[in-house]
Parts: structure tokens; sequence; C-alpha cells
């Protein structure tokens, strides 16, 4: 799903307007008439007091609507107009004056912090104050006012985005912005949704289709994309029967030392359970019998050293080496792992301590071949481009990186981004059980074994990063958030591929 910027929305609006030959008010009836139909839907006629607070702008204007039709449904309403500017936008009149009509009152007129109204915890805040034409934070007593709300311990559902949250900037410290349980947002999602500096203000989020152009949006260059599983599903290439295991390819693992020889297994799991036909693994003589033991599948080649790796031969013919995870840092491992790039012409995924060597040894950056696929979690991130002021500066920053040095970055969080050129992939599949030890090291292997059948390194890297989210997600429906160890997540993979293909998708209930 493509996530837009509010400047293409209101392109999009307009053309919609054009083309369907409709009234602007028609389009806010339509978008607002969705909203409604999915409180509706929760509600079933529950007899609590729903308190809507609508601005002045066309955010308010939806509200103004969503709170017409719940009286029509004989829901307990009451709305509030947060009335910071006399400048009402048309759409917000008529359906002013329509609310006026219905219930034969005006709605009660906010203008200061005397007339804050009562709000109790078990109320339902409708929040329609801003929506995505918000220019500049809130000031004063409509700051208050959003600050009152978040205050109340109410359940707040903000319709199209949180108010007092841009679409394009994130708030400085101490601006107001709702804290929303849950997010009804218009057509598409907004990047903010998904970044680690803002995602708590959203709740859970729900995109609702109010039929803008199509052609528009097929056709416009989105602020990023949104990889859900109809997405990740057009990537996935089914297997030929007509195959053998040299058709899936060959993955070298390469890393391990003492103590840190689990991640190695880890890694080369995941691999050989995406799919990969064949999987060396190259470590210090110590991870041996580990690997052996604990992988029979795997093939183990050794370095000369006990301990760590010293010099790492690949005469192999492998399709992609994946290197870094429990490597270390000792000289002598920087200086193997810069023996290795410049053997490799092949796209590498570079994990854990290869980023950290990476970032060590900038040197090295320039020879990394082409396309290689580097996953670091945010600490890695910021050794390996320095510190970022915030979430957009961070993106910058990130593809300033990847331009230079004409690579992919997989970047971990809640949501997993994937940077590639002007390209930005934002994942939606995962849950906060999989914050646990090695779970990098198995998506590295995914990524790793997608590579080696074949798939492009961008389309490994998105698709890989769904399939170890959905993994996640399918371990946690069996185990609980808590109960999930990394081996679970490499486990599951297949799991998450026949999840790709089945008519249903398996309800996790998580992510
Ligand atoms: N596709 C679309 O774009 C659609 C948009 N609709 C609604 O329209 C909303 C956008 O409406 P508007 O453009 O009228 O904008 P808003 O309703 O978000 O904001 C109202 C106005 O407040 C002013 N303002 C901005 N920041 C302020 C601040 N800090 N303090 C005081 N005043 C401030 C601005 O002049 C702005 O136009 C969307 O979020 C959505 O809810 C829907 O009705 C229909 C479809
Ligand atoms: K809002």
């Amino acid at each position: 799903m493509k996530i837009l910027t509010a400047s293409q929305l209101k392109e999009a609006d307009e053309i919609t307007i054009e083309k369907q030959n409709i009234s602007s008010e028609e389009l806010m009836e339509r978008a607002a008439t969705q909203v409604f139909n999915e409180i509706h839907t929760r509600l079933q006629g529950a007899d609590i007091l729903i308190k809507v607070f609508c601005g002045i702008g066309n955010n308010g204007g939806d509200g103004l609507v969503i709170a017409r039709l719940l009286i029509e449904h004989s829901y307990n309403v009451k709305v509030f107009i947060v009335n910071y500017s006399d400048n009402r936008s048309k759409d917000f009149l008529s359906n002013y004056d329509k609310i006026k009509n219905l219930s034969r009152d005006w709605p009660v007129l906010l203008k200061g912090e005397d007339d804050f109204p009562d709000i109790k915890r078990g109320d339902f805040v409708i929040d329609a104050i801003f929506g995505i034409g918000l220019n500049r934070p809130l000031e004063g007593w409509v700051a208050k006012m959003v600050n009152f709300i978040n205050d109340s311990s109410a359940f707040v559902l903000s319709v199209d985005l949180p108010s007092g949250l841009f679409t394009d900037k994130i708030p400085e410290e101490g601006d107001a912005v709702i804290m929303a349980n849950f997010t009804l947002s218009f057509q598409t999602p907004k990047l903010v949704f998904f970044l680690p500096d803002t995602m708590d203000f959203v709740g859970d989020m729900q995109v609702l289709e109010i039929g803008l152009d199509r052609e528009f949006l097929s056709e416009v260059t989105p602020a990023a994309q949104l990889i859900g599983r109809q997405e990740a599903r057009s990537l996935y290439n089914p297997r030929n029967k007509n195959s053998h295991k040299g058709s899936y390819g060959h993955v070298i693992i390469v890393g391990g030392s003492y103590g840190k020889i689990g991640s190695i297994v880890l890694a080369t799991t995941a691999s050989m359970r995406t799919g990969a036909g064949l999987a060396t693994v190259f470590i210090p003589k110590c991870g041996y019998e580990i690997v052996q033991t604990a992988l029979p599948e795997a093939m183990v080649l050794t370095d000369v050293n006990y301990e760590m790796l010293t010099d790492i031969k690949t005469d192999l013919d492998a399709d992609v080496v994946c290197f870094g995870m429990g490597a270390g840092r000792d000289k002598s491992t920087v200086g193997a792992f810069k023996e290795l790039l410049k053997k490799t012409n092949k796209p590498m995924v570079i994990d854990a301590d290869g980023l950290n060597i990476l970032s060590e040894n900038n040197e090295l950056l320039q020879d990394l071949p082409e396309n290689s696929v580097l996953t670091p979690h945010p600490k890695e991130l910021e050794r390996l481009i320095g510190e970022w002021k915030d979430d957009f500066d961070k993106i910058e920053k990130v593809q300033e990186f990847i331009k230079k040095h004409k690579i992919i970055l997989v970047l971990k969080g809640a949501h997993t981004f994937v940077f590639e050129q002007e390209n930005i992939y934002v994942n939606n599949t995962g849950n906060a059980g999989m914050a646990t030890a090695g779970s990098g090291d198995v998506l590295s292997g995914v990524i790793a074994g997608l590579i080696s059948q074949k798939y492009e390194p961008l389309i490994a890297a998105v698709l890989g990063v769904y399939l170890h989210g959905k993994s996640g997600d399918i371990s946690a429906e069996k185990l609980g958030y808590e109960g999930i160890i990394s081996g679970d997540i490499a486990k599951n993979m297949g799991l998450a591929f026949r999840d790709l293909m089945s008519e249903n998708e398996t309800d996790s209930g998580a992510g």
C-alpha cells in the first residue's frame, strides 16, 4: 500500500472531486461515513457517551458528519467545536448547519480553558480537531485542550490522524499531540504512523478506502510503501517441480567466535528454512562440533584459529556470502573481513559485528559489492552514519549513505524499514515478542536464503523482512510474546511461506 504525503493526498482529493464529478462535501460525507460505519460496527448501539471534538477545518467537518450519523442512529452524542479561529471551512459550515437542523441545537463552542467540558474515564472521545492541514504546532488553550483530553483516560479515536501530529515532521519536546487509542486514517497511512518517534501517538490503526481516483493513486510516486501480505505475495516466486537443490543456491554464512557460535546456528537454520539449497558455514574451530550437531544439514569449514576468524578461505562458488554475526572485532578478524570483501563481487549480507567493523574502518565501505544488504539496528546504524536529530533527519542521512555506497539498508525496529535508492519500504508484520536475542541473526539468514534462490537483493530484503515478521507473529500465536526465542522464528519460516499463499491470513492477533 502506498504511503502518501499530505500534499499528495490533497491533490488526490481535488482530482477525485473533478473526475468523479462530486462536490468536496460529498467526498467528506463519503469519508466520514466510513468512519461512522467502523464505529457503529464496533459499538453496536452501545449506550455510552460519545464526545466529538471538532476543529473548524475539514477534519472538523468530518467530525460533524460522524456526529450527525451517530445521532441519527440514536447514539448518545455531545458535539464540541474547538473554535480556535473564525476561519471555518466551507464544508465545515454546511455540516454545522446540518447538525443544528437535526439536533435542533448548536454544538457547544469552546473558546478557552473555562469552556473545557468534563471528560471521564469510560467516555468515548472522537478527535476531529486537526487533520493533514496542521501547519504549525498547537498553541495556547488549544494545546491545553489536547493535553486535557490526553489526561482524561477516555478512549480516544482519532479521525485521519491524531490532532497535533504533522505528516512530515516530528513534534518538538512538549508539543501537544493527541495520544490516540485508535486511528482511522483516510485512503493511505501516513509515514509518521510507523516512525519510532511518533508511532505511539497513533495507537491501533486502520486505513479506510474512500474511493480516491485510482489512476492518480497508481501513478503517484509514494513517500514510502507499506508491505503487507498482498505486496509480499506479489514478490514470491513459487518453486518449480522440475528442480533440484542446486536450483536454490548456496549460502555461505561467515562469523562466530568463542561463546557466540549460536548466532551462526540461528542464521544458517534460517537460511535453510527459507529454502536455500545448500548452506556452508565458515567459523573458528571452536564451533565445529556445535554446528555439526545443531544443524547436520549444513556443511562446516573452519578457520585455522580456534577462537576467532583470522583467514576466511572461500574458494567455494557461493551465490551469497553473509558476514558478521558473532564475529567479534579483533584485529585479525578485521583483516580477514577486508580480504573477504576483496574476493567477493556478488552482493553480500552484512550484520552485527560486520557492521561494527565497517563503522570503525570506514575505508572498507568502498569495497562492499554493489547492492549488498546491511541490516543494522538503530545503535549499529548510529555507529555507521552518526547521530540524527529525529526520524526524518535519520531517513535523510540513511538515503545519503546508501546512495554513496550503492547498497540496500534494512533498519530493524518495531516497523523495519528497507531503504534502496529513493525508495522506502515499511514492514507491517512482527511483534514485540521478537525483541529477543538472535532475532537479527535469523533475519540475516532469511535474506541470504532468499538471495541464494535468485531473488534480487532488494526483493530478498523486503520479502525477507515480511516473512521474518510473519514467522514471529505465528510464533507469538503459539507461544505468547514472552515465550518466543529466535530459534522459533527460524523454525516457523515454512509456516510464514504457507501463510503467504494460503486463502486466509493466519490471524496471529499480533503486530
Ligand atoms: N483526501 C483528503 O484529503 C480528504 C480530507 N478530508 C479531511 O480533511 C482534513 C484536512 O482538512 P483541512 O485541510 O481543512 O485541515 P485541518 O482540518 O487539518 O486543519 C484546519 C485548518 O487549521 C489551520 N491550522 C493549521 N495548524 C494550526 C494550528 N496549529 N493552530 C491553529 N490553526 C491551525 C489551517 O489553516 C488548516 O487549514 C483531512 O485530515 C481529513 O480529515 C476528508 O474530509 C475527505 C478527504
Ligand atoms: K484528528
